[in-house]
């Protein structure tokens, strides 16, 4: 089915002016390589199951035409001779018809309908495969120019791009069937009328391509862009309500987003206008034909060589094959459509593939077989180079150390981070870290989900699944519920089997890197809520639990998804420890799900943070200044709990205090260099 959409848009390019013939035949080739991700994929049995059902509903389709025309030839030559046997012959025909044809067309919509709806299930779940593979979706955002808009490209055009390309497909193979079939018909009725629709036809798709075409097109992908930027500035009003609302913002908000509707209007419109002169051209190119079978087969008919249904079967014949080769003429609308989806979709891949293969050279990364971090001559530069973040800086942190990064705003401090975690790599030298490493941001995010989400994040699903699965079964096993009987492979071991666990899906064909960054490495998991609300997956991953604090019971726990007593005992004894103890309460459970960001003040978020932090217990911990929120008092206490639960950690902070509790100090000298101190000798020359 796809080949003859290839073969449709190619066939623009044969009737095209050359200035166009180049760019129809790229948007072919654009289109073919998106269309056949499917139909090579682990799933194309699926695909080329439902084309050969299409294909097959389509021959029973042109079958039924083509008896309906010799049932209409019969009954209007039997009227106008006066043949009452014939009429109901033909009647008796038309009747069976119209049963059989209920039932086809119903099945034929069917089974497009099931064709579109495949495929775009297979190429949404493919486009967010690559998508949240190697942080993508990050990268992007490094270069906003290059790609806009990728969430919808990923919702919305991934659907109107099967619902189109279906459409189209599987009508032009209708008509090409229906061509074929009524060729013969038309030839034998009437030769010169075949000849002149072949002509009509190609002349009408020249003039339609070359002066519609390309104009078209670009003002379709222009509407599909300006609509999306619409969405975006309002998705962006709901996302900072409240700072909006701080600013009193509303009017300059409701300015952009007036501007982009305006933007949006005026492109419409621009579309419309030539919308409305290729109806115009369409109109006239099909009614231009209409008396043509008469005014070519009358004379025949007035001699008495030819009956007078035989004139109505022409007709008919002639009107399928100039729908079959005027296909390009009357459908430009949903071909520009087509082409400018096509396009959105080819550049989203095609970026997110080049962000996975990844700039050659750059700062090279080695797993630590110790866990120690260590910078070996690292020279880091800003994505595109325009800022130079450090020059040639070496330094060793071995487990039991501890970092503190100073240093004045915009220096780089951040960005030493992002180049541990693999976020950025412009620049040279080497990084030696431990895959198992975790990440608070300055910012910290709170996903959507309940409580008990917010402090496993990103645990897979499945991951908290299996955690409480393995917790219930120690509890089991010991018969006390006690938590230091669960399960203590620690968050290190736990963050690797998350990203085992994720290669049990099936689904997931892009191995994702195992989690270097705490938000960041989640793998994808296809879960269902089982009716009493646990989560079940495909396939099993090892057992994962990580409990690690003395806890203190009663407080109001659910029983939602993936819970178990001893997690729940687990996850009250973090909030306790990060001094949130009477969160539960307020919000109602570990399984109440709020607007986490809206609900909870900046300070309750990142002791939201650090409780994730120390569930994970990660061989290394990076807190960018994760704290600066809180208190002094509560600040230290945190940092306390860091120090008795984390091996290694460095931190990013403004307050110079916090040096008492790291070994080391990390001080930014400006212009690319730094200077590391021991703690005490930092602390000792503030003092002065
Ligand atoms: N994606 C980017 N492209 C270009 N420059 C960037 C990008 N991200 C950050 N920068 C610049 O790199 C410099 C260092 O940024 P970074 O976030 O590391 O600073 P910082 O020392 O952590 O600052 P702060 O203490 O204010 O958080 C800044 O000048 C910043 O503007």
């Amino acid at each position: 089915m796809e080949m003859e959409g290839a073969s449709l848009l190619q066939a623009v390019t044969v009737t095209s002016a050359k200035g166009s013939q180049r760019s129809s035949l790229a948007v072919a080739s654009r289109w073919w390589s998106v269309a056949r991700l499917w139909w090579r994929s682990g799933d194309r049995r699926r695909a080329w199951t439902y084309v050969g059902a299409c294909a097959a509903f389509s021959l029973a389709n042109v079958g039924l035409l083509l008896w309906i025309s010799y049932a209409q030839n019969a009954l209007q030559s039997s009227l106008s001779e006066k043949q009452a046997d014939g009429f109901y012959a033909a009647i008796r025909d038309y009747v069976v018809i119209i049963i059989m044809a209920a039932p086809l067309f119903a099945l034929t919509d069917y089974v497009d309908s099931c064709l579109t709806v495949a495929w775009r299930r297979w190429l949404t779940q493919h486009m967010l495969r690559t998508y949240f593979a190697h942080h993508a979706y990050f990268k992007l955002k490094l270069d906003p120019q290059a790609i806009d808009n990728p969430d919808q490209r990923i919702c919305e055009d991934v659907r109107a791009f099967c619902a189109t390309s279906v459409g189209l497909t599987v009508s032009i193979m209708r008509k090409v069937f229906n061509g074929v079939a009524f060729a013969g018909l038309l030839w034998s009725l009437a030769p010169s009328l075949a000849v002149f629709l072949i002509i009509y036809a190609v002349g009408g798709t020249w003039i339609t391509v070359s002066g519609f075409g390309r104009r078209l097109m670009h003002l379709t992908y222009s509407v599909l862009q300006r609509e999306a930027d619409l969405r975006f500035a309002l998705v962006r009003v709901r996302e900072n309500a409240e700072s909006i609302a701080f600013y009193s913002g509303d009017q300059r908000e409701r300015e952009l987003a007036a501007a982009r509707l305006a933007s949006v209007i005026a492109t419409i419109f621009g579309k419309v206008r030539w919308e409305a002169f290729l109806s115009l051209w369409q109109n006239t190119y099909t009614y231009a034909t209409i008396l043509l079978p008469s005014l070519l087969l009358h004379k025949r008919y007035f001699k008495g060589e030819i009956r007078f249904g035989d004139i109505s079967q022409a007709s008919f014949a002639m009107h399928t094959i100039e729908g079959a080769l005027s296909y390009i003429v009357n459908h430009l609308a949903e071909i520009s459509q087509l082409a400018a989806q096509t396009d959105r979709l080819d550049a989203l891949l095609t970026t997110l593939v080049a962000q996975q293969e990844g700039v050659p050279g750059g700062v090279l990364r080695k797993p630590s077989s110790d866990g120690s971090v260590v910078l070996e001559k690292l020279t880091l530069s800003t994505p595109h180079g325009e800022l130079t973040v450090c020059k040639d800086l070496s330094l060793a942190l071995a487990p039991g150390q501890s970092l503190l990064i100073v240093g004045p705003s915009g220096v780089g401090k951040t960005s030493l981070m992002r180049a541990v975690a693999g976020l950025w790599s412009s620049g040279s030298g080497a990084i030696v870290a431990p895959t198992d490493m975790f990440f608070l941001p300055q910012r910290p995010y709170m996903p959507l989900g309940t409580l008990r989400e917010q402090l496993t994040f990103p645990d897979s699903y499945a991951a908290i699944a299996r955690s409480a699965a393995a917790a219930a079964a120690a509890v089991d096993e010991t018969g006390d519920g006690a938590p230091g009987a669960s399960a203590t492979s620690g968050g290190g071991a736990g963050r690797g089997k998350r990203g085992d666990g994720g290669n049990d899906s099936g689904e997931d064909e892009n191995a994702e890197q195992l989690g270097t960054a705490g938000g960041g490495a989640r793998r994808l998991a296809i879960l269902r809520a089982t009716a009493s609300g646990s989560y079940r997956r495909a396939g099993s991953g090892r057992p994962e639990g990580s409990s690690m604090l003395a806890v203190g019971a009663g407080s109001p726990g659910g029983s939602g998804p993936g819970s178990s007593p001893a997690q729940d005992e687990e996850l009250r004894g973090l909030l306790d420890a990060v001094m949130l103890p009477k969160l539960l309460a307020r919000v109602g459970g570990l399984d109440a799900e709020v607007d986490w960001a809206h609900v909870l003040s900046l300070g309750e978020q990142q002791r939201i943070s650090v409780a994730r932090l120390l569930h994970h217990k990660p061989a290394v911990a990076f807190l960018d200044e994760a704290t600066s929120a809180l208190d002094a008092a509560t600040e230290q206490a945190l940092y306390s709990r860091l120090q008795e639960h984390c091996a290694c950690f460095i931190s990013i902070a403004h307050r110079k205090q916090l040096a008492a509790f790291h070994t080391h100090v990390l001080e930014a000298q400006g212009e690319g260099a730094w200077r590391l101190h021991t703690a005490e000798d930092y602390l000792r020359q503030l003092s002065e």
